[in-house]
């Protein structure tokens, strides 16, 4: 279980954590160089309500980084050629004819080597349904994110179209900011914010598609991006996991009748739900029960059985 503090890894040096997850260089980076590569290392910390919370979830790290390599591979490929550049990097080199894992062993399987990128300060939010901070937005003022919609909306309703809502991403640890597109536009330039726009419908397009087939719905999820050395512009982040994503299972979406019912979802809905029940949001959330951890890892597994079943 890794709900521990960063692990200290041999040829590493840890940066910066966010909630869930850990960032380190090279150790041999001179601290005013830009590393070339980066170690992305998922936890199995989980956090809700701004807080982390105790314990971990059991395999979480790998099990979601499982699917955003799977996510990966998937966007990169198909589509007639045009697949969606990501900043993966090759996690061994080869030594003669062995090949040499660059990926501590302490960390395998829920690490990603990537290549540094110029990355860009928008988190590209798309919605294709209508719930969350979107729906709280909706009831009281008929927009998402200041986009008018059709009156008579209810929560967990298909969206006429899947809305792209970038945020302002806020220096590390605070809120992102919702902006307009314009002014994506002013923070990132014409080009760049139209690319960013684009490619987020794009991939959102392809990811709900493939969820569909099987059986799920892609309800909102959210994408980073930055330039690579050759100017590319190149899918970061993990993507398409249950902490960057909401996903419900189509069947339950089509036959509930309670916005519970309609959004059984595949994240950390189960946690959040008892926090709701057993926490008055003062103070310091309480331990989550065994069974809850144990709901909530198994939605996580099953998610990643649903999408990567061949
Ligand atoms: C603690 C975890 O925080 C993050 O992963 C957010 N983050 C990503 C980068 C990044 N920076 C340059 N190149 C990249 N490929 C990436 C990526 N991914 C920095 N922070």
């Amino acid at each position: 279980m890794t709900s521990a503090p960063p692990a200290d890894l041999a040829g590493w040096r840890h940066v910066y954590s966010g909630k869930v997850r850990d960032l380190y260089v090279p150790a041999d980076t001179a601290d005013d160089a830009a590393p070339t590569h980066l170690l992305v290392v998922a936890s199995d910390r989980v956090s809700a309500f701004d807080h982390v919370l105790s314990p971990g979830i059991p395999d979480k790290g790998v099990l979601l980084t499982t699917l955003s390599l799977w996510w990966f591979d998937q966007l990169a490929g198909g589509d007639g050629g045009r697949g969606i550049p990501n900043h993966l990097a090759a996690d061994h080199v080869l030594a003669g004819d062995d090949a040499v894992e660059l990926i501590p062993d302490a960390v395998r399987g829920r690490a990603m080597l990537v290549r540094s990128l110029d990355m860009q300060p928008i988190e590209c939010v798309v919605r294709g349904y209508l719930t969350g901070s979107g729906w709280a937005e909706y009831r009281t003022a008929g927009t998402v994110c200041g986009i008018p919609l059709p009156e008579g909306l209810n929560d967990g309703d298909r969206l006429p179209e899947p809305l792209y809502t970038p945020a302002f991403k806020a220096p590390m640890g605070e809120h992102d900011e919702n902006i307009t597109f314009e002014r994506s536009v002013e923070i990132v330039g014409a080009e760049t914010a139209a690319a960013l726009r684009d490619l987020s419908l794009e991939i959102y397009r392809r990811a709900a598609a493939t969820a569909e087939a099987r059986g799920l719905i892609l309800a909102d999820t959210k994408f980073e991006f930055g330039f690579d050395a050759q100017g590319v512009l190149t899918l970061a982040d993990e993507v398409l996991t249950s902490d960057s994503s909401r996903y419900w299972d189509a069947e339950s979406w089509r036959t509930g009748t309670t916005p519970a019912e309609r959004m059984a979802s595949f994240d950390k809905q189960i946690v959040r739900d008892w926090l709701a029940a057993n926490w008055d949001k003062q103070g310091e959330p309480p331990v989550l029960p065994s069974e809850i951890v144990e709901r909530t890892r198994e939605r996580y597994a099953e998610l990643l059985r649903l999408l990567t079943a061949s």
